[in-house]
């Protein structure tokens, strides 16, 4: 089995002090239920008998047999792949699909000849040096650590952050990170560059290991993972808003961010002056060439001029089954410049508003999608029900330039839900809602939940206005390189 990096995510190892047989396979199975990317058996001296705490249970090569058969046969249900730690001779007696070694195991070189080729090998390297050996010798990925302090391993003084950062980014296979990872330390490792995390206690000393086993695999691919998105709008040749925006948006967020271009303004700080539109024809061809390679895991679409080009967006959306979509439903600029022409409108409401996820009007265009006056934040709250109840989509109401605070609505199926924000004297607002959309699409590609990823693309927003940019002459843009905290 040839190893890929993402199965690497949620690397999961057996606990030394625990049931045996079926128990353990028991346990293993809850947490292959809840995520498990990949399973490690690794069984130590001798283990504490369950039914007996004083008394120790020895590993017999026959009683190792027949748990990593058990196991094994529980991985390939799984689709997951199981390795054996240390023991090379049982890994190749019984075909496992890998082994872990220490430094102080087997040399790579010997183990590859009894495995062959196609059998991943691991191999522990806790210092720099170690680790280059370990990619040069052919190890198939490297377990670092402790990056913690940890119960199992009392004696493993841990690593530096930067140590183990450092570890990652100097060799080309992936590096897996070890000892004493939690569910709430292991954010610390983001931006390390890291494969995985290898967890034994946190998930086996739960009560509920599937469920916890899925809380840790839902952060550790958001953090592992390469995530994509794609935005279909138009380029501002200031760079402060349309496709510009989003791709920086993108890039601050670590998502990997694609564009399909519907039109080219003529734009900067104080206004637009021209704009040149893309055929139906040719934005169909950038998406069909985006959606048959990379498949984004977001999609958020700003500027669409007419009817045509919004009627080839649905058309693909459709035919490709993209989603999550953010739908920036983009009629007029900051600048008061119209961005839309009067017959878009109705494919814009009719062919794009069902493909939405959520759309994220300012105030002038909810007026116009619901045809009611917004005045005050009750008016707010009327327009968006009005919204929903006419289109069914999600819709984020955002306040920022008409009414004097900072808070957005969300209206969705549970009703209303205010986002508040506080309003920072900026001037400098230009490119805000392309920026707030492609924040939402970046954080629903990682995998947070729509009304998390609103919340947190609103706090980005924030920071990118208390940067307090100043260019141009007229509503400056922000600074999306702001730096963003896990915890944002
Ligand atoms: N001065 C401010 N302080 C804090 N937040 C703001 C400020 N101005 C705008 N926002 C926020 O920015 C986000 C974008 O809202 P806004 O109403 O500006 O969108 P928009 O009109 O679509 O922008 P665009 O000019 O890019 O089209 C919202 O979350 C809004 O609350
Ligand atoms: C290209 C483009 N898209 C969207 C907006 C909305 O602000 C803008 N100003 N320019
Ligand atoms: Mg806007």
């Amino acid at each position: 089995m040839k190893l890929t990096r993402s199965q690497l995510a949620v690397y999961v190892i057996t606990p030394p002090t625990y049931p045996t047989g079926q128990e353990l396979a028991d346990q293993v199975e809850q947490s292959l239920k809840g995520g498990a990317t990949i399973i490690q058996l690794r069984r130590k001296g001798s283990i504490i008998d369950p039914k007996d705490s004083t008394k120790t249970i020895t590993i017999t090569p026959e009683l190792m047999r027949e748990e990593a058969l058990l196991i094994q046969a529980l991985c390939k249900q799984y689709n997951v792949p199981f390795l054996i730690d240390d023991n090379v001779q049982l890994a190749a007696d019984i075909k496992a699909d890998g082994v872990h070694i220490g430094q102080d195991d087997m040399p790579i070189a010997e183990a590859r000849k009894i495995l062959g080729d196609d059998v991943i090998i691991g191999l522990t390297a806790n210092k720099l040096d170690d680790a280059i050996r370990a990619y040069e010798e052919g190890a198939d990925y490297v377990g670092s650590g402790a990056v913690f302090a940890t119960g199992t391993k009392n004696d493993a003084t841990p690593l530096s952050h930067k140590a183990f950062e450092t570890i990652c980014r100097s060799i080309p296979i992936p590096v897996v990170a070890i000892g004493g990872i939690t569910e709430s330390n292991m954010d610390q490792l983001d931006t390390t560059g890291l494969a995985g995390f290898a967890i034994i206690s946190d998930i086996f000393n739960d009560a509920d290991i599937e469920t916890k086993t899925s809380r840790i695999a839902q952060k550790a691919n958001r953090m592992v993972l390469p995530h994509t998105a794609l935005t279909i709008a138009g380029s501002d040749s200031s760079g402060g808003a349309g496709i510009q925006a989003d791709l920086k948006t993108m890039m601050a967020h670590h998502v990997y961010g694609m564009s399909a271009i519907t039109a080219l303004t003529a734009q900067n700080t104080t206004g637009v002056t021209s704009i040149f539109n893309t055929t139906p024809q040719f934005l169909g061809e950038q998406l069909d060439a985006v959606f048959t390679d990379i498949r984004p895991d977001a999609v958020k679409i700003g500027m669409l001029s007419t009817k045509e080009l919004i009627q080839v967006v649905a058309e693909k959306l459709r035919q490709y089954d993209a989603k999550p979509v953010v739908l920036d439903p983009v009629m007029v600029a900051t600048s008061g410049a119209r961005l839309i022409d009067e017959n878009a409108l109705d494919a814009l409401v009719n062919d794009l508003l069902p493909l939405a996820t959520v759309i994220t009007p300012n105030i002038p265009e909810a007026e116009i999608l619901s045809r009611e006056s917004i005045k005050t934040a009750a008016d707010m709250e009327h327009a968006a029900k009005t919204i929903f109840d006419t289109y069914g989509c999600t819709i984020l109401l955002k306040g920022g330039h008409t009414i004097n605070d900072a808070n957005d609505l969300v209206y969705d199926a549970n009703g209303i839900h205010w986002i508040t924000g506080q309003r920072i004297q900026n001037p400098n607002t230009h490119g805000t809602g392309c920026t707030l959309s492609s924040a939402i699409a970046s954080n629903l590609a990682k995998g947070y939940p729509l009304l998390e990823s609103i919340e947190r693309a609103k706090r980005y927003i924030s920071l990118t206005l208390s940067a307090m940019l100043d260019l141009g002459q007229g509503s400056g843009p922000l600074e999306h390189g702001v730096k963003i905290k896990n915890e944002l």
